[in-house]
């Protein structure tokens, strides 16, 4: 056995370390100093890896708030100082933008580091365990009675669920005799409203399971939250909060507020995790947005967020999503809020083709593609038809850099902001102001 010490840190937060063959390693979960006692074993014929046996921790480890921390594969950055994560996630991406594009963007720290997240999808495995995955293996997961990034309402209602299960184990999915039912347990609470919703994911032909009907009574008697839904995908499907809805006591979505206006979202619809924590991006748009101009286009536009946030400063406004229920969602929420306003919510696979999308005069764009980025056609089209403003919204900026390259050479920067909705992860968002160039 040999014994290696941490170096430094990776903007994921995981240690670096130079393993006893003279390669540099990456182990989560540790700090500069720690010391670990490592082994090379053999996987297969030809393949070793490096297990660690101990790590003799050399700093403090009481800033961890969570027992699960260190084996959940949720956070990787509870032990580290909060000044230091945002050092550690905000240098490599400010420098990035500085030396390829000249681009400055502002640094915004978070004031709320836990209770932040407003959905949390747990597993359920026989036990009865409700928890995470494990991190690094997918086939194992960890119990979880607390999760510090969630809200207090949500830990009560997580404890409820395992009261409740600890009664009827039976009706959860057992994934390798594939008996029973139960296979995730969603909580969904809005930060700015009362509201919140409970979302059990079933195998598909379980409703009709004999023993529904006792877990249904149960749920109803002992679950005190307003909505509570039972939804039912394939067996095989690994995903939650998606399938056949039965609501079982309130409503298929939840309420929540920002900046000033309602909205409803349904249970398996995308929005933002921390609504209150990415403020600092939808304050920065209110203040530069242009008023009075005619369209707003939204690009990836979902359940049409930023088009209702802002579709007050416009007479018209474009959105384009993959997704076909998210455009419905989108165009009823926005007749309700804007009646007297036209709008054009259109299913577009924006990474197949632009040919739908409109080139509008004094005109605003707001684009907040998915992590892999907004792709090439997209970048071309705002390079060659792109409108006067651009806001580019984005939660992963290594990618959100690339495409910037693309259309650059037709846009002035203006300003932008880098903030961190998700503290002790190393997740970011930021938002990038353009301003199309005149010759
Ligand atoms: C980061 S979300 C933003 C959603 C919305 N702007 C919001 O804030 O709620 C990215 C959106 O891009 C959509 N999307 C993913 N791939 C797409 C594609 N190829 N074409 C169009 N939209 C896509 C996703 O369905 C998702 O709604």
């Amino acid at each position: 056995m040999d014994k290696v010490k941490v170096e430094g840190l990776n903007s994921d937060f995981s240690g670096i370390v130079t393993a006893p063959n003279g390669k540099k390693v990456d182990i989560f979960f540790v700090h500069p100093g720690d010391e670990l006692v490592v082994e090379y074993v053999k996987r297969r014929p030809r393949q070793r890896s490096l297990k660690i046996h101990e790590i003799i921790r050399n700093h403090n480890w009481d800033l961890v708030k969570c027992d699960v921390f260190g084996n959940c594969g949720g956070c990787t950055g509870q032990h580290i100082p909060y000044e230091t994560q945002l050092e550690l996630k905000f240098q490599p991406i400010l420098q990035l933008f500085q030396k390829d594009l000249g681009i400055s963007l502002k640094p915004v720290p978070q004031a709320e580091t836990y209770a932040y997240r407003s959905r949390m999808d747990f597993s359920v495995f026989p036990g009865p365990i409700i928890g995470q995955r494990q991190r690094g293996n997918f086939r194992k997961v960890v119990p979880i009675k607390h999760c510090s990034i969630q809200s207090a309402w949500a830990n009560q209602a997580l404890q409820d669920v395992q009261s409740v299960l600890d009664q009827m184990p039976e009706v959860i999915w057992d994934r390798k005799s594939e008996v029973g039912g139960l296979k995730y347990l969603t909580i969904r609470k809005a930060q700015n409203t009362e509201d919140g919703i409970l979302i059990f994911t079933f195998t598909e032909g379980y409703e009709t399971d004999p023993k529904m009907l006792s877990f249904r009574n149960l749920c109803l008697s002992q679950l005190k939250q307003p909505s509570l839904l039972f939804c039912y995908n394939r067996p095989k499907s690994e995903v939650s909060a998606v399938g056949r809805p039965e609501i079982l006591r309130g409503k298929d979505s939840f309420t929540e507020m920002v900046l000033g206006h309602r909205f409803e979202v349904p249970f398996d619809s995308f929005f933002q995790p921390n609504p209150n924590g990415f403020l600092p991006i939808l304050n920065f748009i209110q203040e530069r947005m242009t008023k009075d101009q005619s369209t707003l286009i939204d690009l990836f536009c979902g359940n049409g967020f930023f088009s209702l946030l802002y579709g007050e400063h416009f007479h018209h406004v474009d959105g384009y999503e993959l997704t076909e229920s998210s455009i419905v969602t989108a165009s009823q929420l926005f007749q309700e809020t804007y009646p007297n306003k036209s709008h054009a919510f259109q299913v577009a696979n924006l990474f197949l083709s632009t040919d739908g999308l409109k080139k509008q005069e004094n005109a605003s764009l707001i684009l907040d593609p998915p992590r892999a980025g907004a792709g090439k056609l997209v970048n071309h089209w705002i390079r060659d038809f792109g409108p006067e403003f651009v806001f580019y919204v984005s939660c992963n900026p290594y990618s959100q850099k690339e495409d910037v390259t693309l259309f650059l050479s037709a846009y002035d920067y203006v300003d932008g902001i880098l903030i961190d909705p998700y503290p002790h992860t190393p997740h970011t968002e930021s938002v990038l102001f353009f301003r199309r160039k005149h010759k």
